[in-house]
């Protein structure tokens, strides 16, 4: 009873009740037990192995856990364990499982006080039977503290090592013996260690860089001595692939917890990369600033892109010192000149972060245009954004200029410096769109200059060039800014002249350039007096195109010419005509020939005392199937310009020979035939040789052949003309000038030419009587040319009064309608047959 009242006490105090002696009073032996359970500093229960109930818990328990008695007696092992030890906390359940009676340790576990708080138990147990349970006699021993210490431990271990295993340079360490006692993994790897912990023990001469063992150990030995550190030197080591590498070496000395030097710490830091990299750069650099090319590199800051760096090209070229451009944007290299299509190229460029090439007009500090090739390439961050733009700027100006030079070669006359043709159509098109806009006039005058052609062979190529040039110039002078003087070619000349509000075009424009050309000018040592021909053609009246405006002034400079030069001929639609009626001819005299359409006239001469013929004039007529008898006068010009004259005239020269032969044979007076022979046609290197063959066929004696040349013959060529006609007169041919007047030989310059007859033009001829100056011409020619021993023939006579006068003059012959018109071959034998 009292045993059990005990027990019971004890279970109340939380006492162990270890069980009943057999005789049911707790041993003694229970007691000091319970006391010392009790009493134990350290934490231990006892726990119904079924149940996991705690059966008993001493006080130490109790205090640590922060539970008291009874409330553990009502909890089990598993409350006090975190949710996630449970599982371990089964499978160790399960491996003890047996009735050991041995003490068992189960390692560390983690506890949670009553707070909450986790704590660390090692636990050691053993089976027991209390109260007749199945039970365990746990100790637990808070190991917190010193597992914290431990893993802290552990952490920093670990941490030193990562720490020095992760540096990127090679750390080792040294004893005093300068043996390695320790390395990091990347001194390992560059000694060709699989293993850091490889390097203990060894020295120097057992790794791949023995050769330089002994100079290394050296400095080893000075930093170990004397406690001075190495810092910062470069040496060249092997590298584990047996290539010389570049590091950066420190040694510095390692003291003990004493104070003393008991070994070395080193690092390697292989700098062969950098070394490689900077001397990349310094390569890079010295290219920049030897580069012929300009180079600027720039950074967008506050939208503006600033120059960090030029070469000094850059500042060659652009005269700018490098100081005065680094922070600047690059603008200021355009100045003003901001409208350029260069500009927006580079814009675009610049915001759709594209490489681009654009030429700019760039100015130079002085001012100076430079155009500047300018190629821009962005550069990219490793994160592919635009950091920088590099840009080369090459200095075309040379170029450029050399290709203005040629632009301005092909659109202007090279001599006078005034627009070409080409640049003139371009400007007449521009024109025309303008004026069709705004509906105004324009004016196109050809202008060509009279006689140039004899001026340029009689004075010499040099005066005929600055002539040019003057002409060039005054034209340039008598024209307002907005019109347009072209050369084109030869000596002639083009205007375009603009209808302008408040100077409307009239004909006295044109007549002022008229003036302009005529004034009086001197060249050299020579006076000239020149004059011109224009011709009008005037938009859109003339004209609505280019082309056609061209067309039409031209035509319209023909007429001037034929019209006696040195006049203004404004383009009319008749003039079309004659132009259309020329290509007509053009066209059926190709065929003329071949188709036999041509036959001759003659007029016959008759001497003025005698009254007799004394010679007749072969004159071309062409009968068409559809135009009829076609005067020369409609065709003769249009053969000269196709160069049909050579072969026509050749025809006529035969067929007149023939004519005048079959005369002769006929019976008939024998008097010479004078046959008509273009410049074009005497020019022709064959002539002289035609005559011959023309007389030969024929049979006629030379002396019945006469020869009228008109003065153009003899302006161009003067000593091979020359030749040609004493050739002609050695055969026995007689020559004469015909239309004499109307050319521009002096008579002083006939006398180099061997003539027989001088044939005064009928211009003067028909007028002498009316006019005295003329009658006053056509007796000086009469005089002089007698002085010069030449037979005078008057052309054109066409009333008794003229040949009174002529005779009176001394008029050596006349020919013209008084006498008789031209008639066909069968009414001259009949004028020839009156003459026996
Ligand atoms: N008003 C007027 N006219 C008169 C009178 N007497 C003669 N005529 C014309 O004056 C022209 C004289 O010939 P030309 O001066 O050599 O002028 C010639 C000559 O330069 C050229 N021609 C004619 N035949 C030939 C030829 O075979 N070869 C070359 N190259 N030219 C020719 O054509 C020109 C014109 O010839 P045609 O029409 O035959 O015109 C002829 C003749 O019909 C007159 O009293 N009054």
């Amino acid at each position: 009873m009292k045993g059990q009242y005990r027990a019971a006490a004890n279970r109340r105090k939380g006492l162990p009740v270890l069980g009943r002696s057999p005789h049911g009073a707790p041993p003694r032996m229970l007691t000091r037990f319970g006391d010392l359970f009790q009493d134990h500093p350290q934490p231990m229960w006892i726990y119904d192995v079924d149940t996991l109930r705690f059966l008993r818990v001493n006080a130490a328990a109790c205090r640590h856990y922060g539970y008291t008695t009874d409330e553990f007696l009502h909890m089990t092992i598993r409350d006090i364990r975190p949710r996630d030890e449970h599982a371990r906390l089964e499978a160790d359940l399960a491996a003890t499982a047996g009735e050991q009676k041995a003490p068992q340790s189960s390692g560390v576990w983690t506890h949670l006080k009553r707070d909450g708080t986790p704590i660390a138990v090692r636990i050691s147990s053993h089976a027991v039977t209390y109260l007749g349970h199945r039970a365990r006699l746990v100790f637990a021993l808070d190991v917190t503290a010193q597992e914290a210490t431990e893993r802290a431990l552990y952490r920093s271990e670990q941490l030193y090592r990562s720490l020095i295993d992760t540096m990127p340079h090679q750390v080792y360490w040294k004893d005093l013996d300068l043996q390695y006692v320790g390395c990091n993994r990347v001194f390992a790897e560059a000694a060709g260690l699989d293993d850091p912990q490889e390097v203990v023990g060894k020295s120097d001469e057992n790794l791949i860089w023995r050769r330089q063992a002994q100079r290394m150990a050296a400095e080893d030995r000075i930093v170990v001595d004397t406690g001075h550190p190495l810092l910062d030197r470069e040496d060249t080591l092997t590298g584990p692939d047996g290539k010389q590498r570049r590091y950066l070496v420190n040694k510095l000395p390692l003291y003990g917890p004493e104070g003393a030097i008991i070994g070395m710490l080193g690092t390697l830091e292989d700098i062969t990369s950098r070394r490689k990299a900077e001397e990349t750069l310094r390569l890079q650099g010295r290219a920049l600033d030897a580069s012929v090319n300009a180079i600027v590199i720039t950074r967008q800051v506050n939208r503006q892109d600033v120059i960090v760096y030029a070469n000094p090209a850059f500042a060659r070229i652009s005269g700018y010192e490098l100081a005065e451009v680094v922070g600047q944007d690059c603008r200021f290299l355009q100045a003003d000149d901001r409208d350029q299509e260069g500009l927006y190229l580079l814009r675009d460029a610049l915001q759709t972060n594209r490489e681009a090439t654009v030429v700019l007009r760039n100015y130079r500090k002085d001012g100076t245009l430079f155009w500047n090739q300018l190629h821009i390439a962005p550069v990219l961050d490793a994160g592919g954004k635009v950091t920088h733009w590099v840009g080369v700027i090459n200095d075309i100006t040379d170029t450029m200029r050399y290709q203005q030079d040629l632009e301005h070669q092909s659109t202007h006359d090279a001599l006078t410096g005034l627009p070409n043709r080409n640049l003139f159509r371009d400007r007449l098109d521009q024109a025309i769109s303008y004026a069709a806009r705004y509906r105004n006039q324009l004016w196109v005058v050809v202008l060509d200059l009279d006689n140039f052609k004899l001026i340029n062979d009689t004075l010499g190529h040099a005066v005929g060039d600055s002539l040019l040039q003057t002409v060039g110039e005054r034209l340039r002078a008598a024209l307002r800014d907005s019109d347009t003087v072209a050369r084109l070619g030869g000596d002639e000349f083009i205007l375009l002249l603009l209808d302008q509000p408040g100077g409307g075009l009239s004909q006295r424009t044109v007549q002022t350039i008229l003036e302009a050309v005529s004034a009086p000018m001197r060249l050299g040592a020579h006076d000239l007096a020149l004059t011109c021909s224009m011709g009008v053609a005037v938009y859109p009246r003339d004209g609505e195109t280019g082309s056609s405006l061209f067309k039409h002034a031209d035509i319209a400079l023909y007429r001037a010419k034929d019209g006696g030069r040195n006049q203004l001929q404004f383009y009319t639609e008749e003039m079309n005509d004659r132009v259309t009626e020329r290509t007509l001819i053009e066209g059926h005299l190709r065929h003329a020939l071949v188709r036999n359409e041509f036959l001759l006239y003659f007029q016959p001469r008759v001497d003025c005392v005698s009254g007799e013929v004394v010679g007749l004039e072969a004159l071309l007529r062409w009968q068409h199937p559809e135009l009829g008898l076609v005067s020369p006068v409609r065709f003769i010009s249009v053969a000269e310009e196709t160069g049909r004259i050579v072969e026509i005239g050749e025809w006529v020269l035969k067929t007149a020979c023939l004519q005048a032969m079959a005369w002769q044979q006929a019976g008939l007076a024998p008097v010479p035939v004078a046959v008509n022979v273009s410049a074009r046609q005497f020019r022709h290197a064959a002539f002289v040789q035609e005559v011959k063959d023309a007389l030969e066929a024929s049979g006629l004696e030379p002396r019945y052949l006469e020869l009228e040349l008109t003065e153009s013959v003899m302006m161009h060529n003067v000593d091979v003309v020359i030749a040609a006609m004493s050739q002609l007169k050695e055969m026995g041919i007689c020559l004469s000038i015909d239309d004499f007047g109307t050319g521009y030989s002096s008579l002083n310059y006939l006398r180099r030419f061997p003539i027989d007859y001088l044939k005064i033009d009928q211009s003067f001829v028909r007028d002498m009587l009316d006019d005295p100056p003329g009658a006053a011409i056509v007796r000086s020619i009469i005089a002089l040319g007698h002085s010069l021993a030449f037979r005078i023939i008057a052309e054109g006579v066409e009333t008794p009064e003229q040949l009174a006068y002529l005779k009176e003059e001394g008029c050596d012959e006349i020919q013209g309608y008084l006498c008789s018109r031209p008639v066909p071959e069968k009414e001259a034998a009949v004028l020839l047959g009156s003459e026996r």
